[in-house]
Protein backbone atom coordinates (compact mmCIF):
# COMPACT_ATOMS: atom_id res chain seq x y z
CA UNK A 1 0.00 0.00 0.00
CA UNK A 2 1.61 3.41 -1.17
CA UNK A 3 2.51 6.02 1.46
CA UNK A 4 -0.51 7.25 3.36
CA UNK A 5 -0.47 11.39 3.16
CA UNK A 6 -2.18 13.01 6.03
CA UNK A 7 -4.56 15.35 5.60
CA UNK A 8 -4.38 19.13 6.39
CA UNK A 9 -7.62 18.45 8.31
CA UNK A 10 -5.68 15.90 10.34
CA UNK A 11 -2.80 17.26 10.79
CA UNK A 12 -4.54 20.25 12.08
CA UNK A 13 -6.89 17.84 14.66
CA UNK A 14 -3.21 16.48 15.62
CA UNK A 15 -1.62 19.20 16.55
CA UNK A 16 -3.57 21.28 18.02
CA UNK A 17 -2.27 19.76 21.61
CA UNK A 18 1.07 21.25 20.56
CA UNK A 19 -0.25 24.72 20.62
CA UNK A 20 0.22 26.52 24.06
CA UNK A 21 -2.84 28.30 24.06
CA UNK A 22 -4.67 25.41 22.56
CA UNK A 23 -8.88 25.92 23.16
CA UNK A 24 -9.16 25.12 18.84
CA UNK A 25 -10.00 28.80 18.34
CA UNK A 26 -6.85 28.59 16.31
CA UNK A 27 -7.53 25.62 14.41
CA UNK A 28 -11.00 26.63 13.82
CA UNK A 29 -9.22 29.80 12.27
CA UNK A 30 -6.81 28.08 10.08
CA UNK A 31 -9.39 25.69 8.47
CA UNK A 32 -10.96 29.15 7.50
CA UNK A 33 -8.13 30.03 5.92
CA UNK A 34 -7.48 27.02 4.06
CA UNK A 35 -11.59 27.36 2.93
CA UNK A 36 -10.36 31.08 1.42
CA UNK A 37 -7.46 29.80 -0.34
CA UNK A 38 -9.53 26.73 -2.52
CA UNK A 39 -12.09 29.64 -3.09
CA UNK A 40 -9.43 31.78 -4.27
CA UNK A 41 -7.82 29.39 -6.01
CA UNK A 42 -10.78 28.49 -8.01
CA UNK A 43 -10.65 31.98 -9.47
CA UNK A 44 -7.32 32.32 -10.00
CA UNK A 45 -6.95 28.92 -11.95
CA UNK A 46 -10.02 30.28 -14.38
CA UNK A 47 -8.91 33.93 -14.39
CA UNK A 48 -8.66 34.24 -17.83
CA UNK A 49 -11.66 32.84 -18.98
CA UNK A 50 -13.96 35.31 -16.92
CA UNK A 51 -13.64 38.77 -16.21
CA UNK A 52 -11.01 39.10 -13.28
CA UNK A 53 -7.72 39.90 -14.89
CA UNK A 54 -6.48 43.40 -15.28
CA UNK A 55 -6.78 46.81 -13.13
CA UNK A 56 -10.18 47.15 -10.81
CA UNK A 57 -9.52 51.11 -11.30
CA UNK A 58 -9.09 51.84 -8.10
CA UNK A 59 -5.70 52.35 -6.35
CA UNK A 60 -4.99 50.86 -2.75
CA UNK A 61 -3.78 52.72 0.60
CA UNK A 62 -0.08 52.52 -0.75
CA UNK A 63 -0.63 54.37 -3.93
CA UNK A 64 -0.77 50.91 -5.90
CA UNK A 65 -3.13 50.30 -8.81
CA UNK A 66 -5.61 47.67 -7.64
CA UNK A 67 -5.54 44.16 -9.43
CA UNK A 68 -8.94 42.90 -9.75
CA UNK A 69 -7.81 39.39 -8.29
CA UNK A 70 -6.40 41.64 -5.35
CA UNK A 71 -10.02 42.98 -4.22
CA UNK A 72 -11.52 39.97 -5.13
CA UNK A 73 -8.96 37.36 -2.64
CA UNK A 74 -9.60 40.30 -0.23
CA UNK A 75 -13.21 40.15 -0.27
CA UNK A 76 -13.05 36.24 0.27
CA UNK A 77 -10.28 36.35 2.90
CA UNK A 78 -12.26 38.76 5.27
CA UNK A 79 -15.67 37.18 4.04
CA UNK A 80 -14.59 33.60 4.82
CA UNK A 81 -13.10 34.89 8.24
CA UNK A 82 -15.83 36.91 9.37
CA UNK A 83 -18.54 34.73 8.66
CA UNK A 84 -17.29 32.46 11.38
CA UNK A 85 -17.03 35.11 13.63
CA UNK A 86 -13.22 33.64 14.66
CA UNK A 87 -11.25 36.59 15.04
CA UNK A 88 -11.72 39.85 15.92
CA UNK A 89 -10.16 42.32 14.03
CA UNK A 90 -8.35 41.85 9.94
CA UNK A 91 -6.04 44.07 8.36
CA UNK A 92 -5.01 43.96 5.27
CA UNK A 93 -2.56 45.17 2.06
CA UNK A 94 -6.21 46.34 0.36
CA UNK A 95 -7.70 48.17 3.28
CA UNK A 96 -7.44 51.68 4.57
CA UNK A 97 -7.63 50.41 8.08
CA UNK A 98 -7.97 47.59 10.16
CA UNK A 99 -11.44 45.84 10.36
CA UNK A 100 -13.01 45.45 13.86
CA UNK A 101 -15.08 41.92 14.23
CA UNK A 102 -17.94 42.70 16.19
CA UNK A 103 -15.61 44.46 18.75
CA UNK A 104 -19.09 45.61 20.90
CA UNK A 105 -20.63 42.55 21.79
CA UNK A 106 -19.71 41.66 25.15
CA UNK A 107 -20.11 38.19 24.37
CA UNK A 108 -17.02 38.38 21.49
CA UNK A 109 -14.54 36.37 23.17
CA UNK A 110 -12.40 35.84 20.24
CA UNK A 111 -8.82 36.59 20.78
CA UNK A 112 -6.79 36.23 17.47
CA UNK A 113 -6.35 38.93 14.62
CA UNK A 114 -5.27 38.25 11.01
CA UNK A 115 -3.47 40.66 8.87
CA UNK A 116 -3.07 39.57 5.24
CA UNK A 117 -1.77 40.20 1.66
CA UNK A 118 -4.37 38.87 -0.14
CA UNK A 119 -3.19 38.29 -3.72
CA UNK A 120 1.11 38.92 -3.16
CA UNK A 121 2.73 38.91 -6.62
CA UNK A 122 -0.44 40.79 -8.23
CA UNK A 123 2.12 42.25 -11.61
CA UNK A 124 2.37 38.26 -12.60
CA UNK A 125 -1.39 37.84 -12.34
CA UNK A 126 -2.44 38.49 -15.86
CA UNK A 127 0.57 36.87 -17.04
CA UNK A 128 -0.10 33.27 -15.53
CA UNK A 129 2.67 33.62 -13.18
CA UNK A 130 2.65 31.96 -9.93
CA UNK A 131 0.85 34.64 -7.35
CA UNK A 132 0.41 33.89 -3.31
CA UNK A 133 -1.72 34.72 -0.64
CA UNK A 134 0.40 35.64 2.88
CA UNK A 135 -0.95 35.49 6.47
CA UNK A 136 -0.20 36.50 9.76
CA UNK A 137 -2.30 36.03 13.37
CA UNK A 138 -1.44 37.41 16.41
CA UNK A 139 -3.37 37.33 20.03
CA UNK A 140 -5.02 40.62 20.76
CA UNK A 141 -3.34 42.17 23.47
CA UNK A 142 -6.34 44.28 24.59
CA UNK A 143 -9.06 42.90 26.74
CA UNK A 144 -11.19 40.46 25.29
CA UNK A 145 -14.66 41.84 25.26
CA UNK A 146 -13.29 45.22 24.62
CA UNK A 147 -13.10 47.04 21.22
CA UNK A 148 -10.28 46.08 18.91
CA UNK A 149 -7.45 48.39 18.71
CA UNK A 150 -4.53 49.53 16.08
CA UNK A 151 -2.14 48.69 19.16
CA UNK A 152 -3.94 44.64 18.17
CA UNK A 153 -2.16 44.77 14.86
CA UNK A 154 1.56 47.28 15.81
CA UNK A 155 2.96 44.27 17.46
CA UNK A 156 6.71 42.78 16.94
CA UNK A 157 6.97 39.66 14.48
CA UNK A 158 8.19 37.65 17.72
CA UNK A 159 4.73 37.93 19.73
CA UNK A 160 3.14 35.94 15.82
CA UNK A 161 1.47 32.55 16.80
CA UNK A 162 0.82 31.51 13.30
CA UNK A 163 2.11 32.28 10.10
CA UNK A 164 1.34 31.41 6.26
CA UNK A 165 1.15 31.28 2.71
CA UNK A 166 -0.89 30.03 -0.15
CA UNK A 167 1.26 29.58 -3.38
CA UNK A 168 -1.27 29.30 -6.64
CA UNK A 169 1.53 28.17 -9.06
CA UNK A 170 2.28 24.67 -10.71
CA UNK A 171 0.63 23.00 -8.18
CA UNK A 172 -1.57 25.10 -5.31
CA UNK A 173 -0.17 24.49 -1.68
CA UNK A 174 -0.70 25.75 1.47
CA UNK A 175 2.48 26.54 3.79
CA UNK A 176 2.26 27.45 7.31
CA UNK A 177 3.85 27.70 11.19
CA UNK A 178 2.27 27.56 14.72
CA UNK A 179 5.81 27.89 15.80
CA UNK A 180 6.41 24.08 15.91
CA UNK A 181 8.38 23.83 12.56
CA UNK A 182 6.99 24.09 8.75
CA UNK A 183 4.98 22.20 7.07
CA UNK A 184 3.63 22.41 3.19
CA UNK A 185 0.15 20.67 2.14
CA UNK A 186 -0.85 20.36 -1.78
CA UNK A 187 -4.19 20.46 -2.79
CA UNK A 188 -5.50 18.25 -4.74
CA UNK A 189 -7.45 19.74 -6.83
CA UNK A 190 -9.88 16.68 -8.26
CA UNK A 191 -11.21 16.50 -4.74
CA UNK A 192 -10.26 19.83 -2.95
CA UNK A 193 -8.26 18.70 -0.14
CA UNK A 194 -5.05 19.62 0.63
CA UNK A 195 -2.05 16.67 1.49
CA UNK A 196 0.42 16.92 3.62
CA UNK A 197 3.49 16.59 0.70
CA UNK A 198 6.45 18.83 2.76
CA UNK A 199 6.94 18.06 6.11
CA UNK A 200 9.36 19.92 8.55
CA UNK A 201 10.50 22.74 5.94
CA UNK A 202 13.94 23.45 6.37
CA UNK A 203 16.25 26.26 4.66
CA UNK A 204 19.51 24.57 3.65
CA UNK A 205 22.22 26.44 5.57
CA UNK A 206 23.27 28.16 2.31
CA UNK A 207 22.40 27.97 -1.15
CA UNK A 208 23.51 29.33 -4.99
CA UNK A 209 20.46 31.19 -5.68
CA UNK A 210 19.66 34.91 -5.01
CA UNK A 211 16.90 36.60 -6.18
CA UNK A 212 16.77 40.67 -6.07
CA UNK A 213 15.18 42.92 -8.91
CA UNK A 214 18.67 44.31 -10.39
CA UNK A 215 17.10 46.36 -12.97
CA UNK A 216 16.64 48.81 -9.29
CA UNK A 217 21.02 47.69 -8.90
CA UNK A 218 21.97 51.35 -9.47
CA UNK A 219 19.77 52.66 -6.68
CA UNK A 220 21.21 50.38 -4.26
CA UNK A 221 23.05 50.85 -1.45
CA UNK A 222 26.93 50.40 -1.98
CA UNK A 223 26.80 47.12 0.75
CA UNK A 224 23.93 45.25 -1.20
CA UNK A 225 25.92 46.50 -4.91
CA UNK A 226 29.34 44.61 -3.54
CA UNK A 227 26.71 41.45 -2.00
CA UNK A 228 25.62 41.25 -5.51
CA UNK A 229 28.92 41.26 -7.18
CA UNK A 230 30.18 38.87 -4.70
CA UNK A 231 26.87 36.15 -5.87
CA UNK A 232 28.25 36.86 -9.37
CA UNK A 233 32.23 36.65 -9.31
CA UNK A 234 33.70 33.45 -10.26
CA UNK A 235 35.03 31.98 -7.12
CA UNK A 236 34.86 29.06 -4.80
CA UNK A 237 30.97 27.55 -5.47
CA UNK A 238 30.11 30.92 -7.39
CA UNK A 239 28.57 32.35 -9.51
CA UNK A 240 24.98 31.70 -7.92
CA UNK A 241 22.28 31.68 -10.01
CA UNK A 242 19.89 34.83 -10.33
CA UNK A 243 16.45 33.84 -10.04
CA UNK A 244 13.03 36.36 -9.61
CA UNK A 245 9.91 35.49 -10.48
CA UNK A 246 8.80 38.65 -8.78
CA UNK A 247 6.03 36.93 -6.55
CA UNK A 248 7.75 37.19 -3.11
CA UNK A 249 5.75 33.68 -1.90
CA UNK A 250 7.17 32.09 -5.17
CA UNK A 251 10.91 33.14 -5.01
CA UNK A 252 10.73 32.25 -0.86
CA UNK A 253 9.08 28.95 -1.33
CA UNK A 254 11.77 27.87 -4.22
CA UNK A 255 14.95 29.28 -2.11
CA UNK A 256 13.08 27.50 0.69
CA UNK A 257 13.40 24.29 -1.13
CA UNK A 258 16.55 24.56 -3.04
CA UNK A 259 18.60 27.21 -0.69
CA UNK A 260 19.04 31.24 -1.76
CA UNK A 261 18.56 34.91 -0.42
CA UNK A 262 15.18 36.82 -1.65
CA UNK A 263 16.55 40.62 -0.94
CA UNK A 264 14.20 43.66 -1.65
CA UNK A 265 16.58 46.25 -0.55
CA UNK A 266 16.06 49.82 0.44
CA UNK A 267 17.44 51.86 -2.29
CA UNK A 268 17.61 55.79 -3.54
CA UNK A 269 14.17 55.57 -5.28
CA UNK A 270 12.49 53.74 -2.06
CA UNK A 271 13.87 54.58 1.03
CA UNK A 272 12.44 51.61 3.25
CA UNK A 273 12.18 49.18 0.23
CA UNK A 274 8.96 48.09 -0.81
CA UNK A 275 7.58 45.05 1.04
CA UNK A 276 5.45 45.40 4.02
CA UNK A 277 6.64 44.82 7.66
CA UNK A 278 3.24 43.70 8.99
CA UNK A 279 1.60 41.09 6.42
CA UNK A 280 4.67 40.40 4.20
CA UNK A 281 8.36 40.71 6.22
CA UNK A 282 6.78 39.50 9.54
CA UNK A 283 5.12 36.21 8.66
CA UNK A 284 7.65 35.49 6.16
CA UNK A 285 10.41 35.98 8.53
CA UNK A 286 8.53 33.74 11.46
CA UNK A 287 8.48 31.05 8.62
CA UNK A 288 12.04 31.14 7.98
CA UNK A 289 13.35 31.29 11.24
CA UNK A 290 10.88 27.88 11.76
CA UNK A 291 12.84 26.40 9.10
CA UNK A 292 15.85 27.29 10.17
CA UNK A 293 16.08 30.86 8.28
CA UNK A 294 16.94 33.91 8.73
CA UNK A 295 15.55 37.15 8.12
CA UNK A 296 16.98 41.03 8.73
CA UNK A 297 16.10 44.42 7.31
CA UNK A 298 20.13 45.07 6.80
CA UNK A 299 20.73 45.64 10.37
CA UNK A 300 18.19 44.10 12.83
CA UNK A 301 15.99 40.41 12.98
CA UNK A 302 12.85 41.52 11.40
CA UNK A 303 11.08 40.13 13.86
CA UNK A 304 12.32 42.11 16.61
CA UNK A 305 10.98 45.50 15.00
CA UNK A 306 8.50 47.66 17.00
CA UNK A 307 5.87 48.57 14.36
CA UNK A 308 4.41 51.68 14.37
CA UNK A 309 2.04 51.67 11.14
CA UNK A 310 -0.31 48.90 9.41
CA UNK A 311 1.09 49.57 6.14
CA UNK A 312 4.72 50.48 7.13
CA UNK A 313 7.58 49.15 4.65
CA UNK A 314 10.90 47.77 5.63
CA UNK A 315 13.97 46.45 3.17
CA UNK A 316 14.20 43.07 3.48
CA UNK A 317 16.74 40.14 3.09
CA UNK A 318 15.86 36.47 3.73
CA UNK A 319 16.55 32.86 3.04
CA UNK A 320 19.41 30.77 4.06
CA UNK A 321 21.42 31.61 7.20
CA UNK A 322 24.82 31.68 5.53
CA UNK A 323 23.45 33.64 3.01
CA UNK A 324 21.95 36.38 4.79
CA UNK A 325 25.05 36.50 7.07
CA UNK A 326 27.05 36.86 4.03
CA UNK A 327 25.02 40.17 2.82
CA UNK A 328 24.51 41.42 5.99
CA UNK A 329 28.61 41.56 6.20
CA UNK A 330 28.78 43.07 3.12
CA UNK A 331 25.88 45.87 4.59
CA UNK A 332 28.16 45.96 7.90
CA UNK A 333 31.03 47.13 5.98
CA UNK A 334 29.63 49.93 3.81
O1 LIG B 1 8.31 44.48 -9.24
P1 LIG B 1 9.22 44.62 -8.07
O2 LIG B 1 9.50 46.06 -7.68
O3 LIG B 1 10.47 43.83 -8.20
O4 LIG B 1 8.42 44.04 -6.81
C1 LIG B 1 8.10 42.69 -6.73
C2 LIG B 1 7.70 42.43 -5.31
O5 LIG B 1 6.53 43.17 -5.01
C3 LIG B 1 5.46 42.30 -4.64
O6 LIG B 1 4.69 42.02 -5.75
C4 LIG B 1 4.66 43.05 -3.59
O7 LIG B 1 3.53 42.35 -3.23
P2 LIG B 1 2.05 42.66 -3.76
O8 LIG B 1 1.95 42.12 -5.12
O9 LIG B 1 1.23 41.95 -2.77
O10 LIG B 1 1.84 44.15 -3.72
C5 LIG B 1 6.16 41.04 -4.13
O11 LIG B 1 5.41 39.89 -4.22
C6 LIG B 1 7.36 40.96 -5.06
O12 LIG B 1 8.42 40.25 -4.53
MG1 LIG C 1 2.71 41.17 -1.47
MG1 LIG D 1 -0.75 41.94 -2.43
Amino acid sequence: MGKINKTLGEFIIENQSSFQYTTGELSKLIHAIRLAAKVVNHEVNKAGLVDILGDAGDTNVQGEDQQKLDVLANEKFIQTLKNREIVCGIASEEEDDFIAINSNDEQHQNKYVVLIDPLDGSSNIDVNVSVGTIFSVYRRVTPVGTPVTLKDFLQPGKNQVAAGYVVYGTSTMLVYTTGDGVNGFTLNPAIGTFYLSHPNMQFPETGKIYSVNEGNYIHFPQGVKDYIKYCQKEEEDRPYTSRYIGSLVSDFHRNMIKGGIYMYPKSSKAQKGKLRLLYECNPMAFLAEQANGKAVDGHQRIMDIQPTELHERVPFFCGSKKMVEKAEEFMAKS
